[in-house]
């Protein structure tokens, strides 16, 4: 194996940021030396190696300047450079304008704590800045992000976030992430939201919103985040809106309950990130998924300020649609988000699924100790999933709406379709086709323990205990080898399957 690495040191002046972007087999470990520096809104500790991996793109902005050392190393053949693939540092970004966003956000969370409390609001709460647009209530805020592809809304998300858990207000915003394509917590194909009580990092595309309890160990420091999960299983919104409308739904109610136990948590507010599909109209039938699926949003989790990332005819709709009732805000886009191709996207998906069975351990540049990604210990991120065979009868595999479904058209006159698009369709794995070979399937909660409470589509909203891949099916001995994180019992358990596969 071939082996190279370099060393540098870049000084920034006040607002300005070093962007990167890492190849894949390459490593980049940042230590800040002198003055103060954030990763998409977490704050760097001065003289700790933060390491980056599986071809990271992130920046470090500094609001007062600093200095930071970087170690850079690449594995592996073709030994072309000796530092990140692009490196540059920007004086242009948009940090000013989130910063006062989250200013105003910040105010909100405060009125909004002196109401429920019978409190006078705090002279600190009433805004001194230059207020983004419309009267900011004593709500708090619940935040929709909307844009286009690679506008940077998962980056926006973490800042706000990030910066509303620094303000040191025990703040814990909950995060969701309605963007099948993400994988947030999860897996790709996931729907989540999670109270967010520690800054969120960035190291590596496989864990873009920092590491989960359900796949870290129990060790990890961020072990907080214990997301609430619901697998929708495709990349698109676009393949089964009503499953998607029908889990943003879900979600919403979800942290509702949450919002209801705790009235003086639910203060924080909530960010929610969406996909790029809810900004772009596609074609005929597309805009009315879209819309659906906005209205969705707004209701489910009550939301009260959508911002728009740089995208001037989605703002015209949105003020023209929402504006009227809610605060509808146009954001710049930053100049350092990447655009990201499909084929990176298939890549980090295979990341995440790598990571979410094995752990992540980015490898050190030469030199470098104590090297941390994101706050976690090295040792602590490895994992050891299981591989077991099992009966076909262990578990109960559905598919939501028929994969094969025959068009309108074929089905005999007078006979109505018989499977919806909501529809639990068994997967029988004995059938050759079954699809289920490398697919990745979603374990779900168990039914309600009441015979009577149960109803027939309840499988839609059972959340998900974890992710299984079938690597093997031996159909003439009716057994299948799973592949899980955890060595936990699969029999008697029902599990959905999506499109997503995956091969180690
Ligand atoms: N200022 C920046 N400098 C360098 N890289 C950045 C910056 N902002 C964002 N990125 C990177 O650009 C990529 C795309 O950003 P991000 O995921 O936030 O966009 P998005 O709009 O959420 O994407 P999607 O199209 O998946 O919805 C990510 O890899 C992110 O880390």
């Amino acid at each position: 194996m071939h082996e190279e690495h370099s060393f540098k040191e870049w000084v920034l002046h006040a607002e300005t940021e070093y962007r990167f972007e890492l190849d894949a087999a390459t490593s980049l470990a940042i230590t800040l030396t002198r003055g103060r520096a954030e990763i998409f809104g977490a704050e760097l500790v001065e003289g700790k190696p933060y390491l980056f991996g599986s071809e990271c793109k992130a920046a470090v902005f500094t609001w007062v300047g600093c200095t930071i050392e970087m170690s850079f190393q690449f594995y592996f053949k073709l030994p072309s450079r000796c530092q990140p693939s692009t490196e540059y540092v920007s004086d242009e970004t948009p940090m000013s304008a989130y910063g006062n966003l989250h200013i105003a956000f910040e105010q909100m969370r405060v009125k909004a704590l002196a109401k429920l409390h019978g409190s006078p609001v705090p002279e600190s709460a009433h805004s001194t800045q230059s207020k983004p647009q419309a009267d900011f209530s004593a709500e708090p805020p619940r935040v929709l992000i909307l844009g286009p592809e690679n506008s940077g809304k998962t980056s926006i998300s973490k800042v706000l976030v990030n910066y509303a858990v620094r303000a040191g207000q025990g703040w814990s915003p909950i995060l969701a992430n309605v963007d099948p394509i993400e994988g947030g917590w999860a897996c790709p194909g996931a729907l989540s939201a999670a109270a967010v009580h520690g800054p969120i990092s960035t190291c590596s595309p496989a864990n873009p919103l920092g590491s989960a309890a359900t796949s870290a160990p129990t060790t990890l420091s961020s072990n907080a985040i214990l997301p609430l999960v619901y697998w929708y299983g495709h990349a698109e919104t676009k393949r089964n809106p009503s499953l998607m409308e029908r889990l943003i739904r879900n979600l919403g109610v979800n942290v509702q309950d949450k919002f209801d136990q705790d009235p003086e948590g639910s203060t924080a507010g909530i960010i929610i990130d969406t996909p790029s599909s809810f900004a772009a109209s596609l074609g005929p039938g597309v805009n009315d998924h879209r819309q659906k699926l906005i209205r969705a949003c707004i209701d489910a989790f009550r939301i009260n300020t959508i911002l728009i990332v740089g995208h001037e005819k989605l703002n015209v709709e949105m003020q023209r649609s929402y504006g009227s009732t809610l605060t509808v805000l146009k954001i710049p886009k930053s100049g350092g988000v990447v655009e990201l191709d499909h084929s990176y996207r298939e890549r980090v998906h295979k990341y995440q699924m790598h990571t979410y069975m094995y752990g992540e351990v980015i490898p050190s540049p030469s030199g470098i100790r104590g090297g941390t990604q994101g706050g976690e210990t090295l040792t602590d991120l490895i994992l050891a999933p299981s591989s077991n065979v099992i009966n076909f009868s262990d578990l109960t595999i559905y598919r939501i709406g028929a994969e094969t479904m025959a068009p309108s058209s074929a089905l005999p006159i007078g006979a109505a379709r018989v499977v919806s698009e909501m529809q639990p369709v068994l997967v029988d794995p004995a059938q050759p086709g079954s699809g289920l070979l490398n697919a990745v399937l979603a374990v779900l909660a168990p039914y309600h323990p009441d015979e009577n409470e149960r109803y027939d589509e309840e499988l839609l909203d059972l959340t998900v205990i974890g992710f299984i891949v079938i690597t093997n099916l031996d159909i003439p001995h009716k057994k299948m080898t799973v592949l899980s994180p955890t060595q936990g019992s699969l029999v008697g358990k029902t599990a959905i399957v999506g499109s997503y596969e995956w091969q180690d």
